[in-house]
């Protein structure tokens, strides 16, 4: 039986790397501002990912980017409940819940979500109580500080031992509140806490996260990294960077990656798809 997840019934096949596009439902995000206009931009766009061949929805209702602005769970609520209702009536992709506050993950199940990522590793008051109350799957990623902070001087000793204790405590703790290792994965929390030189390093040993035993998820789209590396200084240039980094995320072992560009990487992803099926030659022949 190959590795899947349950996503609240919609079942995502983890035989071949998966893509999950981004869906954020934040105001500045789209033209209007309007809430109206807003749930339905983020459904047209969620929607259009789906076209594109996403295997998953992440909706985010609140910007986690340095130095963005804090959400009410009231707001988060008005922003999210909306796109995931509609969004999980129109497609049968699992939908993924961006958040962080315990509420946010209790309501969005409740409205259809099926995944919870958590940039926080569920280390909010309540997070882990909650999070094993919807019995979905759940994204526990590093972080090194805060979102309002964390880019300010990112320092570690050894960022791939400190990264890799920190996932290891937080599988232990998910595991005691009642979470099913079968549901849990893991995230190196690319750009949350970490200079270039530290995503590159995680990057590349990422296999060395693969003994814990978890699928792994890899979020590296349109970053600054990728726009320092390759001198692209707005996001929406940074597609062929962001393609190349996912691509050699799977190669080191991630399982999902997180997309804006889903078309560009389901492309990316078909030849690796197409090399891995090549079988290895026998030693005896
Ligand atoms: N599991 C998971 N969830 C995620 N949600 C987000 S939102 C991105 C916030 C952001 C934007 C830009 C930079 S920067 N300064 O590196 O360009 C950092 C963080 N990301 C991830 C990720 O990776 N995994």
């Amino acid at each position: 039986t190959s590795p899947q997840l349950d996503c609240a019934g919609r079942i995502l096949r983890l035989d071949r790397a998966r893509v999950m596009g981004i869906v954020n439902v934040t105001p500045d995000s789209f033209s209007d501002g309007g809430a109206h206009d807003t749930t339905e931009a983020a459904v047209a766009h969620g929607l259009k990912l789906v076209e594109e061949g996403a295997d998953l929805l992440d909706i985010g209702g609140e910007s986690t980017r340095p130095g963005a602005a804090p959400v009410s769970v009231e707001e988060e609520l008005r922003r999210v409940i909306p796109v995931i209702e509609q969004l999980a009536a129109r497609t049968q992709v699992p939908i993924s819940i961006d958040t962080f506050k315990p509420e946010v993950m209790r309501a969005a199940v409740a409205a259809g979500a099926g995944m919870i990522n958590d940039i926080y590793g569920l280390r909010q008051e309540g997070a882990l109580d909650a999070a094993a109350a919807t019995g979905v799957p759940v994204v526990l990623m590093h972080m090194q500080g805060e979102p309002g902070h964390m880019q300010a001087d990112p320092h570690y000793d050894d960022v791939v031992a400190e990264v890799h204790g920190f996932l290891v405590q937080r599988l232990f703790a998910a595991e005691m509140a009642g979470i099913a290792k079968k549901n849990l994965l893991i995230d190196l929390g690319f750009g949350f806490g970490k200079t270039t030189a530290h995503n590159m390093t995680l990057l590349a040993r990422s296999e060395r996260f693969l003994e814990l035993g978890v699928p792994m998820l890899a979020g590296l789209s349109r970053k600054r990294s990728l726009g320092e590396l390759t001198g692209r200084d707005t996001p929406s240039e940074r597609v062929a960077a962001s393609v190349a980094a996912h691509l050699i995320a799977v190669q080191r072992g991630a399982r999902i990656v997180r997309v804006h560009d889903v078309a560009a990487t389901v492309d990316a992803l078909k030849i690796w798809q197409a090399v891995e099926a090549v079988p290895t030659p026998r030693a005896d022949a």
